[in-house]
């Protein structure tokens, strides 16, 4: 992956930096470099995903994954860091495979019931996914869909892969039936491990190059650097930080691919999770090029100072050529394509945010393959780990997830019960109709 932060200077942009802000700021990022190059020399917490492209398994996660190899679909059962990694890159590279990958994250029960009623179950395999084992509603979702294979006739054990963490007890589960079974790492956070078997079981089954993705990343290791203008990564992750101390306290993540959709929600999740604590943090906001040029572009060139907008560029990609037509004013379109077009809608979309000093800031590919996305997604980790260091926060933990999850379990009698009064007790101020 390369960057390009030139639209994020102060010549054009404002809340900008200057190269001389940057230069300053280089010298925290040689420090932070030699922490986090510790944290995975020591297998710390956290920085142990870094070591991901090295440490993963590419043959662990085949023979989990053989038993079931002709399914038709794969319904994965996971939530957060649990599902978005591994949907980021099988809706990246949907193209490429016969295989159809289903996430079941949600627990909206008509959505679930609609996924479950029009899945032929007996050429559907499962792989339920769950860090800790004990999220409610990966859980709820694996016995409804369990449930739904027994009433559909189907051998659930027969077609069922668990990837847990260790003490977990879906660790349990998975002894108990005999099921094929993969590690969450340890030291490795959820948002963290699209680059580790929770990422890599539905590429493998869709048929995409899961060596691929790992090299990419690897690759992308080798550019950590002591300094942000040596490493993209860095860069990135040194800018976005920069630029939110100067206002920018939205990160807009805007692809230019459909297929690259999930990536922003994917960020989304590392980006939000890992940095938004004691105060501090950045906002990211999902979107895509070049649909939301038409519905929010407006807002990020002559709305309020407060954003960065990261534009992904895809490179490389099929093309399909725009028929001519004799009406006039569409003469223009004549010899272009959908591509060039696009191309064209990308480059005056950065070029009119700079013009109005609106920082911005581009993620290059050459183009959405395995390498390539592999690259992406260890670059935005270990971005995301310069940021932690950088605003001094605890980049791997997230407790203020953890009330919200104690509370639901509480509501529900499942103990708890300190936080699930608190709801109870909330000020209701209802206006009815
Ligand atoms: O993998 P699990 O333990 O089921 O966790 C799934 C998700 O749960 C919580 O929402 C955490 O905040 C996320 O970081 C995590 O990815």
């Amino acid at each position: 992956m390369n960057v390009d932060i030139g639209n994020a200077l102060a010549s054009v942009a404002s809340p900008g930096l200057s190269r001389d802000s940057l230069e300053r700021l280089d010298e925290q990022v040689a420090v932070a470099h030699e922490r986090i190059e510790r944290g995975m020399a020591n297998e710390e917490h956290g920085y142990e995903a870094l070591n991901l492209p090295e440490r993963t398994d590419p043959d662990a996660v085949r023979s989990a994954v053989e038993p079931v190899a002709d399914a038709e679909a794969l319904i994965t059962v996971g939530i957060g860091g649990s599902a978005l990694g591994a949907a980021t890159i099988t809706d990246a590279l949907a193209d490429e495979s016969d295989t159809e990958a289903v996430y079941l994250d949600n627990v909206d029960p008509e959505w679930v019931s609609s996924q479950l009623e029009r899945l032929s179950l007996e050429e559907t395999a499962i792989n339920v996914v769950s860090r800790s084992g004990t999220t409610a509603e990966t859980l709820a979702n694996f016995l409804v869909v369990r449930e739904a294979f027994e009433e559909a006739g189907v051998d659930w054990t027969e077609r069922t892969i668990v990837t847990t963490g260790e003490s977990s007890p879906l660790r349990d589960l998975s002894e108990r039936h005999d099921l094929p079974s993969l590690s969450v790492p340890d030291g490795v956070p959820g948002r963290f491990s699209a680059l580790s078997a929770v990422g890599l079981v539905a590429a493998e089954l869709c048929g995409h190059d899961i060596e691929a993705l790992l090299e990419g990343a690897a690759a992308e290791r080798e550019t950590l650097a002591g300094s942000l203008f040596d490493c993209p990564a860095y860069a990135y992750g040194a800018t976005a930080y920069a630029l939110d101390q100067r206002g920018a306290g939205i990160n807009a993540m805007l692809p230019y691919a459909e297929s690259l959709e999930t990536f922003a929600e994917w960020f989304a999740q590392l980006w939000a999770e890992s940095l938004g604590k004691d105060d501090l943090g950045q906002t990211p906001a999902r979107a895509l090029g070049v649909t939301d040029q038409h519905s929010q572009l407006q807002l990020y060139r002559a709305g309020p100072r407060d954003k960065l907008v990261t534009f992904v560029s895809p490179g490389e990609t099929d093309d399909r050529p725009i028929p001519t037509t004799d009406v006039e004013d569409l003469a223009y379109l004549g010899d272009a394509s959908l591509g060039s077009l696009l191309e064209a809608e990308f480059e005056a979309t950065e070029a009119s945010l700079a013009a109005a000093g609106r920082p911005n800031v581009r993620l290059e590919l050459e183009r959405v393959d395995e390498y390539e996305l592999g690259g992406l997604l260890y670059a935005m980790e270990a971005a995301c780990v310069l940021a932690g260091e950088l605003y001094g926060v605890n980049t791997f933990e997230q407790p203020a997830v953890e009330w919200a999850k104690k509370a639901t379990r509480g509501l529900l009698g499942g103990g708890e019960f300190a936080e699930a009064e608190a709801v109870a007790e909330k000020t209701e101020l209802r206006v009815e109709r």
